[in-house]
Order: structure tokens, then sequence, then C-alpha cells
């Protein structure tokens, strides 16, 4: 397989009001041709600052990054034309409809203006195209960006959050216009937060945390390579929040989902059955979990996609004396040791 973009080591510290702040910290991620690239990250983990750096628009401090086979930024000019990027938040002039938009920019890259209407078809807005941008929706807007970005039917797509202000089904549409794109040889490298809407439609995914790679690999291996950490534990409907708490006191990650228990980073089922019963906890169910790319990403990050941290601080330190480490007795580490251990932090 050959690299599209191979990003290595990249750094970037941010000063903000005379204090630092770093964004990445050795960041590191490969995608290869005609895949669809997932890249995931809870907030402000350093997915637009790694796309931005790759693109141009900022630049990084550290690292090396290329695109088909050149360092960028510097050879930069003379691969852009072969990107489509949708980084920025889309401006259009308002007054100006999708159509226009779409003739101005073909007109400005050298673009034959037949392929307007095919483009707009490919994100579901022709029959819009002769209304004004100022009538559009944010997800229209969204979609026009992401024609614009096709206009010079680019090899490489990179879209940040493209699924941002669209309705369920203009993600379902998204998704398959994505899976489209790759199927025909275009490789689509694009950030998002939706991990279910990650796992149906990429080949292969990038987690960032921290502004540090923390997994990488084709959906199901990085799915493989947590499942047996994951159990779901049924308890009497009052005791679902007192055993949360002492699990994730104890290390392990835990999610409610209805009335059970999604609890991450456990190698040993039998030390969940332990650490609740050190609490007059006692569970009714506990089988392995089926894992899917949410519970992953949970684990490594410590963050739902929409919710605060999961894990507590969590540490050896504040377990209680005696008590198992999560998930056996001979494990050591806290779980974000685990994470950081696993892969290539
Ligand atoms: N221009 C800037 N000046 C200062 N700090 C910045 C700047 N841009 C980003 N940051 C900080 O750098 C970190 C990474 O931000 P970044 O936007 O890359 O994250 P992200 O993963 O894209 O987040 P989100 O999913 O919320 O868009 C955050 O802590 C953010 O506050």
């Amino acid at each position: 397989m050959t690299a599209v973009v191979e990003i290595d080591g990249l750094l970037k510290t941010y000063r903000r009001r005379g204090r630092r702040h770093r964004a990445l910290a050795g960041f590191t991620m490969t995608v290869e041709q005609g895949q669809v690239h997932g890249f995931l990250g809870p907030n402000g983990s350093g997915k637009t600052t790694t796309l931005r750096a790759l693109l141009g628009l900022i630049q990084a401090d550290g690292g090396a990054m290329r695109m088909f086979g050149r360092l960028v930024p510097g050879a930069l000019p003379d691969v852009v034309g072969r990107v489509g990027a949708v980084v920025e938040n889309p401006r259009f002039f308002p007054g100006f409809t999708g159509r226009d938009t779409l003739r101005l920019l073909a007109d400005a890259g050298g673009v034959p203006p037949g392929r307007v209407d095919a483009k707009l078809e490919l994100v579901g807005l022709a029959d819009r195209a002769r209304d004004r941008v100022r009538t559009y929706s944010l997800g229209m807007r969204q979609r026009l960006a992401v024609a614009s970005a096709l206009l010079k039917d680019p090899e490489l797509v990179i879209l940040d959050e493209p699924a941002n202000g669209l309705d369920p089904a203009g993600i379902r549409e998204m998704r398959q216009l994505m899976r489209d794109l790759a199927d025909g040889g275009t490789t689509v490298l694009f950030s998002s937060h939706l991990l279910a809407e990650v796992q149906q439609v990429c080949d292969a995914v990038t987690i960032i945390a921290g502004g540090r790679r923390v997994a990488a690999g084709p959906v199901e291996d990085v799915l493989a390579s947590h499942t047996e950490d994951a159990v779901r534990v049924r308890l009497a409907a009052g005791e679902l929040a007192p055993a949360a708490q002492v699990l994730v006191r104890a290390g392990a990650t835990v999610r409610q989902e209805g009335g059970h228990l999604l609890v991450g980073n456990v190698q040993r089922p039998a030390w969940v059955t332990y650490v609740l019963a050190e609490h007059g906890l006692f569970l009714e169910e506990l089988v392995p979990a089926k894992v899917d790319l949410e519970s992953v990403f949970l684990a490594l990050t410590g963050a739902g996609p929409d919710g605060p941290p999961a894990r507590a601080a969590g540490g050896p330190a504040d377990r209680r004396a005696g008590e198992p480490e999560p998930g056996s007795g001979d494990r050591d580490g806290d779980a974000a040791d685990r994470a950081r251990a696993e892969v290539d932090a």
C-alpha cells in the first residue's frame, strides 16, 4: 500500500495570553491510498491543529509531514492540486446561489464549468442549486464546501468534522459520499467525534488524545485489540450509580447504557465481581461486551464524545489498600498507563 499522508512526531505549542499550550506532542499518523481514514479524538485533542499544519495553514514547531511522498509544507505548491480540503469554516458570498458559487470557484481554479452540476448532484444540493447561499442551513453550507473541495477531482480529500450541522439523513449521505469517493480511488481523511458513523464508514482510524496518537490501524484491528477488555454488568437499578463510582475509582472505565454498565479496562471479569462485592454490591449478570469504537475511544481517551472524562483520577494511589489492579492481580499501571503502553504514545 502507498501512504498518501505521513505525519511523524508533529509538535505544536500555542501561546495564549503569555502562556504556552502544547496542542501536539509528537503526533504520528499514516493514511494509506484509497482509504476512508477516520481521525478521532475528544474536543481539544489536536485534530484541527494537525489538519491545519498539514495544509500549511499554521506552522508546526517540529516533526515531519509528507503528502504523496513529498515533504510539506515545502512541497505544498506541487501537491496542492491533488488535494481538496474543508478545514476552516466555509465562508461564501451570501448573495450568490450555490451554483454561482461553484462556478466562480471552478473558474478561479481552471476547472471545466461542466463539473459544477455533477458536484452539486454528488453532495445532494442539485435541487437547491439556484437558491442563494444565505438561505442555506449550516448543513447545506457544509455540503457546498465539500462540493467545492471536490471540484478539481482531488486524489486526497481532507474534511474536518464533515458531519457538523448535518441532520441524521445528511450524515448518512455524507458517509455514503465518502465511501463512494474511496471506492472510486480517492483517499478520504476526515476528523470526527461521531464514532458510530466513523465505525461504519472507515477502513482505518487514528485516535488522538492530548496531542498524541493513542491508537491506529484498520477498524477491526483497533476493535479486536480491545475486545477482551470490556464486560457488560447488570445490577439492581439503585446500585448502578454506586457500582459505577466504585469501578471508576478502582481504575476501570464505565459507561451506563440503559439498565447496565459497560465496564472497560477489565482483563479478568472476576475482578469486577471482586471489586463490587468488596463494597457490598452484587451483580445480577456479567457478559463479555461486544466492543464498538465508542468504547475503545472512551477507554483510550478517557472521554466520551459528548461528555466529560468518565475515568476518575483513578491511579494506584486512589485504590484502597489490598484492592487488586484493574482487571487482574498482576497488572502494572493504571488505565491510562495501560492505554499508553499498548499503543504508541
Ligand atoms: N489559535 C490557537 N491559539 C491557542 N490555542 C489554540 C489555538 N487553536 C487551538 N488551540 C488549542 O489547542 C488544542 C487543540 O485544539 P484543536 O482545535 O486542534 O483540537 P480539536 O481536536 O480539533 O478539537 P475540536 O474537536 O473541539 O475541534 C486545544 O486545547 C485548543 O484550545
